[in-house]
């Protein structure tokens, strides 16, 4: 998945490899002597390497053939990431459709603007002809090969539009505020710092923006940036079909790099929460770090990915397999 963010963006594995742990096979076995463990032994690299070793390829294969056609695939991906494990748990429930009881996670006004989601499902069906039954939407999220994540998440069963204000950080939170949510997902502030450096690509539409720029623009704003977003958001109310956004990083909007540190500190960080973090006292030194050093920002973010993408998964017994990425498999 994150290979396709650039071609450029190429992680020294040696350095961020994790060791395994175990194989998958002896994950199942431990699956009965750990049945009541809370967190289960079964995240491992390369979780399917016993049961369909051909599974990750496939994944990897797919996401490149989407990459080539939409580039943009990449950005929702590592959005997704966020999106799904910042709320309770890697368990894919974000991609889970509403029901007639509840409202999904999709649905909310949180998630205006995640896009691509039809595309999971092409990468779901491609697994699926080949390995039915055993690969899941979590994992299919968040394989990868550059930044070697684990695999064996299992799919959550619901999605419920209200948890997401419990756990989602917003972008007109405090920087403590989006600190000790971090925090609570074992992510330090070097951490948080470079994971927000995830907005160096990607958009943002009007609606999270116009509050920035009326009736009044925000002082804090670099004035040279003002006339092209007024330009991009003519609307202090912006018409909801029309889509209008600014990209997030106008210097290099397709590429994972370390340019948001320079924009931030430049004043020209879209959102409340990306100027904070070029000015709380907390976070700044690591700003300007990761500002100077392209090889820090990435060893950061590719740890930070890493702690992100282990937040609570289900493994073993919880959860289930999907057949179908949107929607919670039927219970016979
Ligand atoms: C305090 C934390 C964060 C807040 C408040 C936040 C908020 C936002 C908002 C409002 C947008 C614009 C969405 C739109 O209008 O289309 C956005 C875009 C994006 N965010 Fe974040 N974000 C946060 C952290 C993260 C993290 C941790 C990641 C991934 C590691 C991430 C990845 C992205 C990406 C890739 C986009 C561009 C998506 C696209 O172009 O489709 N964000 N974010
Ligand atoms: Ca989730
Ligand atoms: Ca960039």
């Amino acid at each position: 998945m994150l290979e396709s963010i650039n071609d450029k963006y190429k992680i020294d594995k040696q350095k961020i490899w994790v060791p395994k742990l175990s194989s998958s096979l002896l994950c199942f076995s431990a699956v009965s002597s750990f049945a009541e463990d809370e967190e289960g032994p079964c995240l491992v690299m390369n979780f399917y390497q016993d049961t369909y070793p051909q599974a990750e390829d496939i994944i990897k294969e797919q996401v490149k053939l989407l990459y080539k056609r939409h580039k943009n695939t990449a950005f929702s991906w590592l959005r997704y990431i966020f999106h799904d494990c910042a709320v309770q748990s890697c368990d894919a429930s974000l991609l889970l459709d509403s029901t007639r009881r509840s409202l999904s996670e999709k649905e909310t006004d949180r998630s205006i603007g995640l896009r691509n989601f039809r595309y999971i499902e092409t990468i779901k069906e491609a697994v699926e002809r080949e390995c039915p039954g055993v690969v899941s939407c979590a994992d299919i999220l968040l394989g990868g090969p550059y930044i070697p994540l684990k695999t064996g998440r299992r799919g959550g069963r619901r999605s419920r539009a209200d948890v997401v204000e419990e756990y989602l950080p917003d972008h007109i939170e405090t920087i403590s505020g989006v600190l000790d949510r971090f925090y609570a997902m074992g992510i330090d502030t070097p951490g948080v710092v470079a994971l927000l450096g995830a907005h160096s690509v990607g958009r943002t539409h009007c609606v999270k923006l116009v509050h920035r720029l009326y009736p009044e623009v925000d002082s804090a704003l670099n004035p040279d940036h003002v006339p092209h977003m007024l330009h991009k958001c003519p609307d202090q109310i912006p018409d909801p079909k029309a889509v209008q956004y600014v990209r997030n990083d106008r210097g290099t909007p397709m590429v994972l790099d370390n340019n948001y540190y320079r924009n931030i500190l430049d004043n020209k960080g879209l959102l409340i929460v990306d100027h904070q973090l070029a000015y709380d006292k907390r976070t700044r030194p690591y700003v300007m770090k990761m500002a100077k050093s392209q090889d820090y920002f990435f060893k950061e973010f590719s740890r930070a990915i890493t702690l992100l993408s282990e937040n609570n998964p289900l493994t073993a017994t919880k959860g289930e397999i999907r057949k179908q990425c949107n929607l919670a498999n039927r219970l016979h």
